[in-house]
C-alpha cells in the first residue's frame, strides 16, 4: 500500500510537491499530545514512507496552536492501571521496559527513513516533541516557537532520545546540561544560536511554504546521492572519522556505478538540463 492513500487517526498526510510529503501531527484538541495512537502512527508513517519509492523528502509539521505539548497525561493513567494489574517487580519491569522501547522506536523512525527529515517547529514544542525534533535532520522554528526538555519536571529522566541527541545537534554541553536540569524554556533566538534550528520565520505559513520549496528542490536531485549522504552522515556521527571514510568508500565503490551518478554529472559538466531520476 502507497503511503499516500494509508489513514491515520492522529497524523494528516499530502504530497504538496512531486516526491515531497508533508506530515502533520494532527491531534489539534488535544494540543498535539502524544497518546499511544501517536507513537504508534508516527513509527508506522516513517517506516512505510522509508521504503516509499514515491517519497525523497519528508517535512512534518503540526496543526493547531502549537507543536506539541509533550506526553499525554491521559495515557499515563492508562498505563498506571495496567502496572496495579501486576503485583510482580519483574512484570511491571516488562511492561515499562517494552513501552519505553517502543517510545524509543517511534523517535527513531525519522532517523532510519533514509529520507531527510525537515522539522517545523511553532510555538510550544515540549518533552516528547524535542525527542522527536532532534531525530530529524533539519529544524525550523517561528519567532514564537520555544522548546523544553520538560522531563525533569514530571519526575522523570528522559528516556526516548532527546539526552542522546541534543548534545550532538547544539556545540554546548553546557547548555544541554542546563536545558536537561531545568526544564527552562529554549527560546527561537537561542535556538538558532545553537543551532538546534537554523532558519526562522515570522508565521508559520511562511516557514511552510520556504520549507516545501527547499524539500522540492532536494527532491529534484539524484536520491541515489540524496540518500547515501543521509546514511554517511549519520554513521559518520556514530563513529570515527575513519570508520565514517571506510563506510562511504564501501558505499560508493557501488553507487558510483549508478547511471544517477553519470547522468547528473553530465548534466554539469555540460551545463544541461537537471536530469530526471529514476524512482528509488
Ligand atoms: C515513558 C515515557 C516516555 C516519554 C516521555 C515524555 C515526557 C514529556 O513529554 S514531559 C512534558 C509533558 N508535558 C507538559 O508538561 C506540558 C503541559 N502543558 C502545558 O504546559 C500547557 O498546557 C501548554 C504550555 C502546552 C499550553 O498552555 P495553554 O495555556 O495554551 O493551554 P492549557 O490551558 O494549559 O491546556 C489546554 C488543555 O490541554 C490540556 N493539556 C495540556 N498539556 C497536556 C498534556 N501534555 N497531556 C494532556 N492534556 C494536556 C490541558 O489540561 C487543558 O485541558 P482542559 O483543561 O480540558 O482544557
Amino acid at each position: 500500500m502507497s503511503t499516500a492513500s494509508k489513514q491515520y487517526k492522529t497524523l494528516k498526510l499530502t504530497v504538496p510537491k512531486p516526491f515531497v510529503y508533508h506530515v502533520e501531527l494532527n491531534r489539534p484538541d488535544k494540543l498535539n499530545a502524544f497518546n499511544r495512537d501517536l507513537w504508534t502512527e508516527i513509527e508506522d508513517c516513517f517506516t512505510s514512507l522509508n521504503s516509499d519509492e514515491d517519497c525523497r523528502v519528508v517535512v512534518l509539521s503540526a496543526a493547531g496552536k502549537l507543536f506539541t505539548a509533550g506526553l499525554d497525561f491521559t495515557s499515563m493513567v492508562e498505563l498506571g492501571q495496567r502496572l496495579a494489574n501486576q503485583e510482580d517487580v519483574a512484570r511491571r519491569c516488562k511492561i515499562l521496559n517494552e513501552l519505553i522501547v517502543e517510545f524509543q522506536d517511534s523517535m527513531s523512525s525519522l532517523e532510519k527513513c533514509v529520507k531527510p527529515v525537515m522539522c517545523l517547529i511553532h510555538n510550544a514544542c515540549i518533552g516528547a516533541g524535542l525527542n522527536l525534533i532532534t531525530a530529524a535532520d533539519i529544524r525550523y522554528c517561528t519567532d514564537d516557537a520555544y522548546f523544553s526538555v520538560k522531563e525533569v519536571d514530571i519526575g522523570l529522566a528522559a528516556d526516548i532520545g532527546v539526552l542522546q541527541r541534543l548534545p550532538r545537534v547544539v556545540g554546548s554541553a553546557s547548555l544541554v546540561n542546563e536545558l536537561a536540569f531545568t526544564g527552562r524554556k529554549l527560546d527561537a533566538v537561542e535556538a538558532k544560536e545553537s543551532g538546534l534550528v537554523n532558519r526562522l520565520y515570522n508565521n508559520k505559513e511562511n516557514m511552510v511554504e520556504e520549507a516545501l520549496d527547499i524539500a522540492e528542490n532536494i527532491a529534484s536531485k539524484s536520491p541515489v546521492a540524496v540518500q547515501g549522504t543521509k546514511r554517511s552522515i549519520i554513521y559518520s556521527r556514530d563513529h570515527s572519522v575513519q570508520e565514517g571514510l571506510n563506510h562511504i568508500a564501501m558505499w560508493n565503490q557501488t553507487m558510483i556505478q549508478s547511471e544517477d551518478f553519470m547522468n547528473a554529472s553530465v548534466a554539469q559538466a555540460t551545463k544541461g538540463s537537471v536530469p530526471v531520476f529514476a524512482k528509488l
